[in-house]
């Protein structure tokens, strides 16, 4: 049997019709192309296919896309963001052109571990559907100050007896250097923390934390200075493994979207920002207008007010869970425009809220098309219109999607 690839799917396979009618799902295969769906063998390569940059692709489950030419790759994740648009009412969406990032920029790693039978580790990343730990020796997409620490980690892990069979090594790229956190399946004792501390010293890691494979209580194992990133001139302490935007690319252009998405602004204008984290926006946003901020989770939501309290006091920083508490429409009056950047699950709690408030501007950041559908047609079916969409592809190669999407109420704006 041979078909014909008609498109690309959500996750990046190739998607054909087989003769008895059934949709087929065929990895690594390109719009356009004749694959013979076992095996799979392409028959009639694309003019778009390129050579893949990383040896590790294919077995590797952290890219899937390094085959195709980057036009046309940037132009199926703009036609996402268009039918994820479409799919929840907004079928005139003015959407931008995709803002990709560069290979090696990615600063934020989740490394799986595993050990051996002779004892050696392998590290890197799933094989797609959570297959086997394919061993990495280098990385395209991540920072190579990141890749540089793969083979000492082995070599540290492979000595450490509280690492036993499978854990995580989750890498954050701060501007004080990498900071680490080792989820392991064994208690690191007192002689394996003098270990981590050496290796911290060694390698210019100002900490290592530590805590169970399933997350739980996190401790930490060595810390030999401080631990900062900025965000518009303002330094947080981030806790250990902390969300961060994947690239610095990726940030520059999200927070660039939302501060072309905010309506003209007075002086006292405020804004209510949910979903805050570390203050990645509020910052930002606090050089247009005062930021009342709502974060969920709790050492983050701490760091991000002990930052802005330093700053100044035009971020105020409040732990709210908004999946459980909601903002109300009473709480939601007065500000100027909100900006959400909900985790991957959406903001389906929020929304009904959001939609009858009296805000005119909404400014959705998404890493979850599916999820932008769905909060999508809420607001649709209460009458806003999308002023904007900007598609943003913090991870390259991969089949995910980013994008910063304004919304508005049909009515002339008036600043607040
Ligand atoms: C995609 S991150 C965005 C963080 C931040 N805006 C940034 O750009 O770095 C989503 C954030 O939502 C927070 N979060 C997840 N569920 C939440 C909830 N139910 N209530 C409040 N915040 C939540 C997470 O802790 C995380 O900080």
């Amino acid at each position: 049997m041979q078909v014909t690839i008609e498109a690309l799917g959500a996750a990046g396979d190739g998607v054909a019709t087989a003769p008895d009618g059934s949709r087929l799902f065929i990895p690594f295969a390109l719009p356009g192309e004749v694959v013979r769906p076992d095996g799979p063998v392409v028959l009639s390569p694309s003019p778009e296919r390129v050579e893949p940059p990383c040896p590790h692709f294919g077995p590797c489950g952290g890219c899937v896309l390094q085959h195709w030419a980057l036009s046309p790759y940037a132009a199926w994740k703009r036609g996402r963001l268009a039918e994820a648009l479409a799919r929840a009412g907004f079928g005139d969406a003015p959407v931008a052109e995709t803002r990709v990032t560069p290979p090696r920029t990615r600063r934020r790693a989740d490394l799986a571990l595993r050990r051996r039978a002779d004892g050696s580790v392998a590290l890197g990343f799933h094989a797609r559907g959570g297959g086997p730990v394919e061993d990495l020796s280098t990385c395209h997409v991540l920072d190579p100050a990141l890749v540089a620490l793969f083979e000492p980690l082995r070599t540290l892990l492979r000595g450490l007896p509280a690492f036993r069979r499978e854990g995580s090594a989750v890498l954050n790229l701060l501007d004080t250097g990498p900071d680490l956190l080792l989820r392991l399946d064994g208690v690191p004792g007192v002689q394996e923390r003098a270990t981590l501390a050496a290796f911290a010293a060694a390698r210019g890691i100002p900490r290592i934390a530590g805590s169970g494979l399933k997350g739980g209580v996190t401790e930490t194992l060595a810390q030999l200075g401080g631990v900062g990133i900025a965000f518009a001139g303002v330094t947080v302490a981030p806790p250990p493994g902390a969300f961060l935007q994947a690239t610095p690319q990726g940030e520059a252009a999200i927070v660039a979207a939302v501060l072309e998405g905010l309506p003209k602004l007075t002086g006292r204008a405020r804004i209510a920002e949910l979903h805050a984290g570390l203050g990645t926006l509020s910052f930002p946003l606090a050089g247009h207008a005062r930021v009342a901020a709502f974060e969920g989770a709790p050492e983050t939501v701490a760091a991000l007010d002990a930052a802005a309290r330093k700053a100044g006091g035009r971020v105020t920083a409040t732990r709210r869970d908004l999946a459980r508490q909601p903002l109300g429409p009473k709480e939601l009056e007065g500000f100027a425009a909100l900006v959400l950047d909900p985790p991957f699950a959406g903001a389906a709690e929020q929304m009904p809220a959001l939609a009858r408030s009296a805000l005119r501007r909404i400014i959705y950041v998404s890493c979850n098309p599916a999820a932008l559908t769905r909060d999508g047609r809420t607001l649709h079916a209460a009458g806003w219109q999308v002023a904007q969409a900007t598609p943003i592809d913090q991870f390259l190669w991969s089949a995910q999607l980013e994008a910063v999407v304004v919304f508005e109420r049909p009515r002339a704006a008036r600043p607040l």
